[in-house]
């Protein structure tokens, strides 16, 4: 049977802005306070997805979830009319309300951990949400994002859908961004990675920034996902490149099949893990482990660019594609290295540049914006095939892009009551394009 890695990019909501909310990511603090263009930014991401589907891949579209979040408003005191609560807000606690009103869960590797039926046990495709336990405005974001999810792998003869795991700092988890599978191919057991940054029972944790991932949370989702122990890799991501602004794994780590890209600095104790890595992977085909050297891309620059939060993708003709973002363009030792991958002897064939600037400005690269899912031929048929992008979806998503999105939106566009209204009308109809039923809570009422 044949297998495929389907890239689901989440879609950027409509209050898309720079709140500078995410202490520890370098570009969400720098950019705080500009002024965005949220429809600029769903366009961009849309291209991506629409490049990827014209480069012969199958690709899926993650609905945002709904901003502002009233219900968590609400927990937090703010009574009346919906109107009033924002009106409220916006006075006493305005921070709070950017909390409600960020289009985070655009970045969907965030949004879940999901484990082929290929690798565990029970032969179901795993799927849980992360908690996001770091950051108050990601924490809100599971409970959406998992309706939204069930809504798209709806069928639990292949789908099974786990609770995301508990909100406490002992369990934080920010989903696929700090998982990785390496296997022969897709419908190959892999061995599963597992980066985290900091483990309960030691001492090593970066000092400056917080490390978002638990080693307590990993292992908890590999044994829900009834993942073999044997082919499970548990590994910390190095404290001092946490601290200079690699606050997931999929900003300093890659890895595609049996190709794994990441920064000499990665990891803590990194010979070691180069070992396991080495011990552990079964397939037949040979394993491509390429370390990047600080002489060769400094951790400033692989900030600055991005260049790790690239998407490795197999192209159905041979060989894997990077899809970079533009920003590496601009810092000439990436570009360089980049093209000089293209020329050694390794599956990477083709470099692709894409213009994410407006996601890149809150810290959120290509990789960021999409979820990898493995799934059978069997399994693609029984996804929601409305999520499923094609030439019509593509068009009649940017129509209602065009249609309902601003193109510019600051901090003070947020206590006027109409930016809700107007979100809500557009993901009302997004329900109906990607035939997702009521998933949002203004629906439910
Ligand atoms: N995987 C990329 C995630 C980027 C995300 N940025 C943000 O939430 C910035 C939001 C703001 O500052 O407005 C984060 O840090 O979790």
């Amino acid at each position: 049977m044949n297998y495929y890695e389907v890239n689901f990019d989440g879609l950027v909501g409509p209050t898309h802005n720079y709140a500078g909310l995410s202490y520890g990511n370098v570009a969400s603090k720098s950019n705080a306070n500009k002024t965005s263009n949220p429809k600029q930014a769903a366009l961009q991401g849309l291209e991506k997805m629409w490049h990827l589907v014209q480069l012969g891949l199958h690709q899926g579209v993650v609905a945002p979830n709904a901003r502002p979040d009233l219900i968590t408003l609400r927990a937090c005191g703010f009574a009346g009319s919906d109107s009033a609560v924002i009106s409220k807000a916006a006075k006493a606690q305005p921070q709070l309300l950017k909390a409600c009103y960020s289009a985070s869960s655009m970045w969907t590797a965030n949004a879940a951990t999901v484990s082929p039926s290929c690798d565990s046990a029970d032969g179901k495709l795993h799927i849980t949400p992360a908690n996001l336990n770091n950051k108050l405005h990601r924490a809100i974001e599971a409970p959406q994002t998992s309706q939204i999810l069930k809504a798209m792998f709806s069928d639990p003869d292949f789908f099974s859908h786990h609770e995301a795991l508990p909100q406490h700092p002992l369990y934080g988890d920010e989903g696929a961004a700090n998982y990785t599978r390496l296997a022969d191919s897709y419908g190959h057991q892999g061995l599963a990675l597992f980066v985290y940054g900091e483990d309960a029972h030691t001492q090593v944790k970066p000092q400056l920034f917080p490390a978002r991932q638990t080693r307590q949370a990993s292992e908890a989702v590999a044994r829900s996902h009834q993942l073999d122990p044997q082919n499970t890799l548990f590994i910390q991501q190095n404290p001092e490149v946490i601290d200079q602004g690699v606050f997931h794994n999929d900003v300093i780590a890659i890895g595609n099949e049996n190709v794994f890209l990441f920064h000499e600095q990665a990891f803590y104790q990194q010979q070691g893990v180069i070992e396991q890595i080495k011990a552990g992977y079964q397939g037949d085909r040979p394993l491509h482990l390429i370390e990047v050297k600080n002489a060769d891309i400094s951790v400033e620059d692989a900030v600055k660019s991005y260049v790790f939060n690239s998407q490795l993708v197999s192209l159905p003709s041979g060989g894997m594609a990077v899809i970079a973002p533009g920003e590496c363009q601009m810092v000439g030792k990436v570009e360089q290295y980049l093209s000089a991958l293209c020329q050694a002897s390794n599956p990477v064939s083709e470099v692709i540049y894409m213009d994410l600037k407006q996601s890149m400005q809150n810290g959120g690269g290509p990789a960021c914006l999409r979820l990898r899912v493995t799934l059978s031929q069997q399994e693609l048929s029984a996804v929601n095939p409305a999520c499923l992008l094609d030439e019509g979806l593509y068009h009649r998503l940017r129509d209602w892009i065009n249609t309902h999105y601003r193109d510019r939106l600051s901090e003070a566009d947020l206590a006027d009551p109409s930016l809700m209204t107007e979100s809500q009308t557009a993901l009302d109809t997004l329900t109906t394009i990607l035939n997702l039923g009521s998933v949002y809570p203004f629906q439910q009422a």
